[in-house]
């Protein structure tokens, strides 16, 4: 698939406010790790697809940014590709094999390759079980027959201390239920667990909606610092085009299910800009 994202692009914005990047800190190859082709999906009873013929592809180690406003099939797209729910049409390539029509056993090797880390840290854990014991779920589900190559399973122990340390929180933490942490500390453990079995590809849906400014500055620099030691690549979900514009190396605009405008992220005030960018820009 040759399409628009494929084009490089380097350089700084020159203008002012929140949308300067200060450096290209993100390094990433044209070789396509995902590759959604023409996806689709209409929920039952809906006049509208909620995801409507979408094709991007998302380069190894690159963090590409999507962008739209609330309803425009944002959410919808990253269960898609999580295979948390069925497209109806369309391919969805992960590491060169469309994972979009398999089930059941057939899927199962691949699940590990896709994570998410959600928006809302509290609901993703499980309040009944310790912040160990949640650690250690993905890699019992999905990681046993894996060779891991940043972290090492040695002992539950040991794999849920280098996880913690990996996101900047203390061990100690491990014994503790997710409402005796912090917000911010919940969504580190989140992040933990989506990069503990070592994915090809994290989708980040909205993952600093629920935090205070300081935690998402945080969180922000955590996941870019995560991306270029792990050489992970992220499909960024937010409303925040500041924050989009930070992490990510391309950006792709979605409206009413469809994508309207795609650029490299230093070409967000560029003046060839879809009128409907220049709405999200200029609201913001
Ligand atoms: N389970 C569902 N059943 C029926 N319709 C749904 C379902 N989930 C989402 N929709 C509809 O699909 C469309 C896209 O919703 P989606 O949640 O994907 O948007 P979004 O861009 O992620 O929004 P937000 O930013 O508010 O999370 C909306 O019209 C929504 O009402």
């Amino acid at each position: 698939m040759n399409t628009p994202e494929h084009e490089e692009h380097t350089g700084l914005i020159q203008d002012g406010g929140s949308f300067v990047k200060d450096q290209d800190h993100c390094k990433s190859s044209t070789t396509p790790v995902l590759e959604v082709g023409r996806l689709s999906r209409t929920y039952a009873g809906a006049d509208h697809p909620a995801v409507n013929d979408i094709s991007f592809a998302l380069n190894r180690g690159e963090c590409l940014g999507l962008v739209g406003e609330s309803g425009c099939g944002k959410s919808t797209l990253a269960r898609c590709l999580l295979r948390i729910e069925d497209s109806d049409t369309g391919s969805i390539v992960l590491g060169g094999q469309d994972i979009a029509r398999l089930n059941g056993r057939r899927l199962r090797p691949h699940r590990r390759k896709i994570q998410i880390v959600f928006q809302n840290p509290a609901a993703a854990l499980n309040p009944k079980l310790k912040i160990a014991d949640s650690l250690i779920d993905p890699y019992e589900q999905l990681g046993r027959d894996i060779k891991l190559s940043h972290f090492a399973y040695t002992s539950k122990d040991a794999y849920v201390r280098q996880l913690l340390d990996a996101v900047e929180l203390p061990s100690e933490l491990a014994e503790r239920y997710p409402h005796e942490l912090s917000g911010g500390q919940r969504q580190r453990v989140t992040i933990a667990r989506a990069i503990g079995i070592e994915p090809e590809v994290v989708v980040l849906d909205e993952p600093t909606a629920s935090l205070d400014v300081i935690s998402q500055g945080a969180v922000l620099q955590l996941l870019t610092d995560l991306r270029t030691s792990l050489g992970l690549s992220y499909l960024f979900i937010s409303h925040d085009l500041a924050a989009v514009h930070r992490m990510s190396q391309r950006i792709i605009v979605m409206r009413e299910g469809q994508i309207v405008d795609r650029f490299g992220a230093d070409m967000l005030l560029a003046e060839e800009r879809h009128p409907y960018t220049k709405e999200l820009i200029s609201i913001f």
